[in-house]
């Protein structure tokens, strides 16, 4: 049986505060005097003001100990993209969201009247992907539909896992609600952008340009990512415009995916990509090997590096405007690109080349 807790404002919870993003809001949080309960399915680290919970985002018990004494929820638990297990997806994104959402109603309907909950506050890390469908999206702002085709199924389920979280938000009924779309996310202890394009240089695969290398992409430094996350939360009140809506939190600087790809390549010591390589055919040649990797599934387990999806993200343009965040909540990148990329190299010094 879980114990009550007595609510207070600087009392939150991080569901897959184990994570990359999540691991980087929790310190955040906790440098700005707010302890911090965090619900993983595993534990990654141990920090004082932090309790760890361990468990699986469907257990609702597990789920409801995580949650006791806090009105405040940030949601950025999900399997990984690579992972591209649909039922995985499903059960995590969807089904884990929605008993979320559940334990958010019932902490909310169970409180001790004589607490200081007004509210139950849930911030989801939502993706700016979910309007994405492989061709070009150029400041594309948050009323741009939602992806008719996901590209997969990680994006399939964050638009229903968004689609959830905006629709809950009830003044009404105290859930309220609000989703950040980072989009690119890198900084130290990325567990992906910086490791897989290093292993994919290493195999000698890094020598090419897909398409002409002129698209613009946004990539978002971590702790900018947080600042949007904190700011959503700390202006969500039922009086405020950003109830129930969907914010693009970026780096406002696009910059060309090829450069940045470089950039990050150059500081740890390898080669740029110097060869191009037309757009259509690596995609193409992408899908193929992806239908393979499909149907060779039951007798061989390979995994494509250049998948569709990275493909297209590769060759494309894709950046956002976050006008609105800056209209309603006050937003505005705290660490530049530049800034950003050489705090990124200077923390994996293990990746270097030769290390
Ligand atoms: N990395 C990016 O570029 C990026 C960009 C946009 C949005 N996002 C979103 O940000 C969030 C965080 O991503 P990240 O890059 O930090 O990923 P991450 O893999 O580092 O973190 C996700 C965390 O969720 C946890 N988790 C997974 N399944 C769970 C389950 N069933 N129950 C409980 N916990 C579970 C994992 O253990 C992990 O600690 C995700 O929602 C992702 O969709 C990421
Ligand atoms: C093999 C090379 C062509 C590229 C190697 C780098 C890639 C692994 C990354 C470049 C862009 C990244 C990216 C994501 C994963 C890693 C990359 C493909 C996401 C798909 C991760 C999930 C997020 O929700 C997406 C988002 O909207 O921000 C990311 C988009 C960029």
């Amino acid at each position: 049986m879980a114990t009550r807790i007595r609510p207070s404002s600087k009392r939150c919870a991080v569901i897959g505060g184990s994570g990359f993003l999540g691991r980087h809001l929790v310190e955040k949080l906790l440098g700005k005097g707010y302890t911090v309960s965090v619900f993983d399915i595993r534990q990654s680290y141990e920090l004082p003001g932090v309790t760890f919970h361990q468990g699986d985002l469907c257990d609702k018990q597990a789920l409801l100990t995580a949650l006791q004494g806090v009105s405040l929820v940030f949601h950025c638990a999900s399997p990984a993209p690579a992972s591209d297990d649909k039922a995985l997806f499903q059960r995590v994104n969807i089904q884990g969201t929605q008993t979320v959402l559940q334990e958010c109603h019932k902490i909310y309907y169970n409180k001790d009247r004589l607490n200081s909950i007004k509210e139950m506050l849930l911030v989801l890390t939502s993706s700016a992907s979910v309007v994405f469908e492989g061709t070009d999206i150029k400041d594309g702002r948050e009323d741009l539909p939602y992806a008719k085709k996901p590209i997969d199924y990680y994006t399939e389920t964050k638009i229903e896992q968004e689609k959830l979280v905006l629709k809950a938000c009830d003044k009404e009924n105290g859930l309220l609600t609000v989703a950040i779309r980072p989009h690119g996310i890198f900084g130290p202890r990325d567990p992906q952008l910086v490791p897989i394009l290093v292993d994919t240089a290493r195999r000698g695969k890094m020598k090419f340009i897909i398409g002409d290398g002129s698209n613009l992409v946004d990539f978002t430094f971590v702790d900018n990512v947080v600042h949007g996350h904190i700011l959503a939360a700390e202006s969500l009140r039922p009086e405020s415009p950003i109830c129930g809506k969907a914010y693009h939190i970026t780096n406002d600087e696009p910059v060309r995916f090829w450069d940045f790809m470089s950039d990050i390549l150059v500081g740890l010591g390898y080669a740029a990509p110097r060869y191009h390589l037309p757009y259509t055919l690596v995609y193409g040649l992408s899908l193929l090997l992806w239908l393979l990797s499909l149907l060779l599934r039951p007798l061989v387990a390979f995994k494509p590096t250049f998948t569709p999806m990275r493909v297209a993200l590769a060759g494309t343009h894709h950046f956002y405007s976050c006008s609105r965040a800056k209209q309603d909540m006050g937003y505005k990148p705290v660490v530049g690109l530049k800034d950003g990329i050489r705090r990124t190299v200077e923390s994996y010094p293990h990746l270097r080349h030769g290390a």
